[in-house]
C-alpha cells in the first residue's frame, strides 16, 4: 500500500464572498500527477474554489494541505505557491514580448540568463510558439495569447497547475487544438492539475477523475465514465447530458434486474428497487439504437419500443431525434442514418436499448 500523502488535500473547506457562504467542501484530494476536472454550471463556485486553492482567497474555515503539510503560515504559503501555477480564462499577459512573458516567473527564481533562455524556448516549443518569441504579446490572437499564458505557467515546471476555464473564450477549432496539446503536455510532464470547466468534453479529454460542483458543494466525484453513465442525482444527470431522465414505477425486481412501468411499457434495467417504488431512470441518447423494422429477435437489447418520430434537430456532427414512445425519448443519429432511414416526423420507428444502459436513481 502506498502511504505517501496526496499532493493536495482539502478538509472542511468553507469560503464566503461578500459575506455570503459560497463553498462548503468536506473533503477533496488530488494525487501526485493526477488531473482532476472540476465541472459545474455558472456560479457554482469553480473560480472561488480555484482562487482559494491558489491561496489568492482566504477560506473562512477548514484546511488545505500540500503533501500532508497544512498551508497555514506565511512560510508554508510561500513554499506552496512556488510549487503551483495558475491559468485563467483571460490570458493576462504583460505588454512586452512573448519571450519576456514566459520568462517572467523564471526571473524571480534566480536562474542564469542562459538557463532562462533555454527554458523559455523549450517551453515555447512545447506549445508550438517558438516562432513567436520576439512578437509583442499585445498583437497575438486569442489562441496564441492562451498558448503564451500556458507556456508561462509551465515554464516554472510547477508541480500542480490550476486551470480556470482556460479555453472558454476561444472558438471551437482553437479550443480543440489547445485541449489536444494540453492533454499531451500534462501527460508528458506528469504535472498534477485541476481544470475548472463547464465543458464536459474538455473534462473528458483532460482528466482521469471528475468532481461535479453545484452551489459550492461537490455533488459527485469519480472517473469520467462513472459520472457520465452513473450520475448520483438528477442535477448531475442533466448536467452531463443524460437527456433522458424519466420517472417510472417499479413493477418487479429480481436478481438486480428491475422492471419499471413507464408510458404503458415495462422497461427492464439493471438496478435494485422495491416494487411500487417511484424511481428515476437515466438513459444516454447515444445508447439508443433506432431502426425502422422491429429488431426483436435480432438485437440483444432487452428493451425494444415502438415509437413515432416527433422532431429531428440538426446539431452539427450529429442529429438529435425526438421520439414518442408513450413517453418522450431523445436519441442521437448521424445525418447519413437519418437520410438512410427516411426519419421524417410521423414515421414509425423502434427504439432499442440494453438493460445495462439504463441507470436507476432512487429518490431519497
Ligand atoms: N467578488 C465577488 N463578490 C461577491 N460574490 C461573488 C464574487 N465572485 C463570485 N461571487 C459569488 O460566488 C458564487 C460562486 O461564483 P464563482 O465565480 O466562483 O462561480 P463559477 O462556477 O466560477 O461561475 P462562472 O463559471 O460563471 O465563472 C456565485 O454566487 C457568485 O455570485
Amino acid at each position: 500500500m502506498n502511504d505517501a500523502p496526496n499532493f493536495l488535500e482539502v478538509e472542511q473547506l468553507t469560503v464566503a464572498r461578500g459575506g455570503v457562504p459560497v463553498i462548503d467542501i468536506p473533503r477533496l484530494s488530488l494525487a501526485e500527477g493526477e488531473v482532476l476536472s472540476l465541472i459545474g454550471p455558472n456560479g457554482s463556485g469553480k473560480s472561488t474554489l480555484m482562487l482559494t486553492l491558489a491561496t489568492l482567497l482566504p477560506p473562512t474555515g477548514g484546511r488545505i494541505r500540500c503533501r500532508g503539510e497544512a498551508i497555514d503560515s506565511d512560510r508554508a504559503r510561500f513554499a506552496y505557491r512556488r510549487r503551483l501555477a495558475m491559468v485563467f480564462q483571460e490570458p493576462l499577459l504583460f505588454d512586452t514580448t512573448v519571450f519576456e512573458n514566459v520568462a517572467a516567473g523564471l526571473k524571480i527564481r534566480r536562474m542564469t540568463r542562459g538557463e532562462i533562455r533555454s527554458r523559455v524556448m523549450e517551453t515555447l516549443e512545447l506549445f508550438s510558439m517558438a516562432g513567436f518569441a520576439e512578437r509583442s504579446a499585445s498583437k497575438l490572437s486569442g489562441g496564441e495569447s492562451q498558448r503564451t499564458s500556458l507556456a508561462r505557467a509551465f515554464a516554472i515546471r510547477p508541480e500542480m497547475i490550476l486551470l480556470d476555464e482556460p479555453f472558454a473564450a476561444l472558438d471551437a477549432p482553437t479550443r480543440l487544438a489547445l485541449t489536444t496539446d494540453l492533454e499531451r503536455i500534462l501527460t508528458e510532464t506528469g504535472t498534477a492539475a485541476i481544470v475548472a470547466t463547464h465543458d464536459q468534453l474538455e473534462a473528458l479529454r483532460l482528466s482521469t477523475r471528475m468532481a461535479v460542483i453545484n452551489r459550492g458543494a461537490i455533488v459527485q466525484g469519480g472517473t469520467p465514465a462513472e459520472v457520465m453513465n452513473r450520475p448520483a442525482n438528477e442535477f448531475v444527470a442533466s448536467f452531463v447530458g443524460m437527456e433522458n431522465v424519466l420517472t417510472g414505477t417499479v413493477l418487479a425486481c429480481s436478481q438486480s434486474v428491475a422492471t419499471v412501468s413507464l408510458g404503458g411499457h415495462a422497461i427492464e434495467l439493471v438496478g435494485q428497487a422495491e416494487p411500487g417504488e417511484s424511481v428515476i431512470f437515466c438513459l444516454r441518447p447515444e445508447n439508443i439504437a433506432i431502426s425502422t423494422t422491429d429488431p426483436a429477435g435480432v438485437t440483444s437489447a432487452r428493451n425494444v419500443i415502438r415509437a413515432v418520430v416527433r422532431k429531428v434537430i440538426p446539431m452539427g456532427i450529429y442529429n438529435k431525434i425526438e421520439i414518442d414512445c408513450g413517453f418522450p425519448l431523445v436519441a442521437y443519429l448521424t445525418s447519413q442514418s437519418i437520410d438512410h432511414l427516411h426519419l421524417d416526423p410521423g414515421k414509425t420507428v423502434y427504439a432499442s436499448f440494453k438493460a445495462t444502459a439504463v441507470h436507476l436513481l432512487r429518490r431519497d
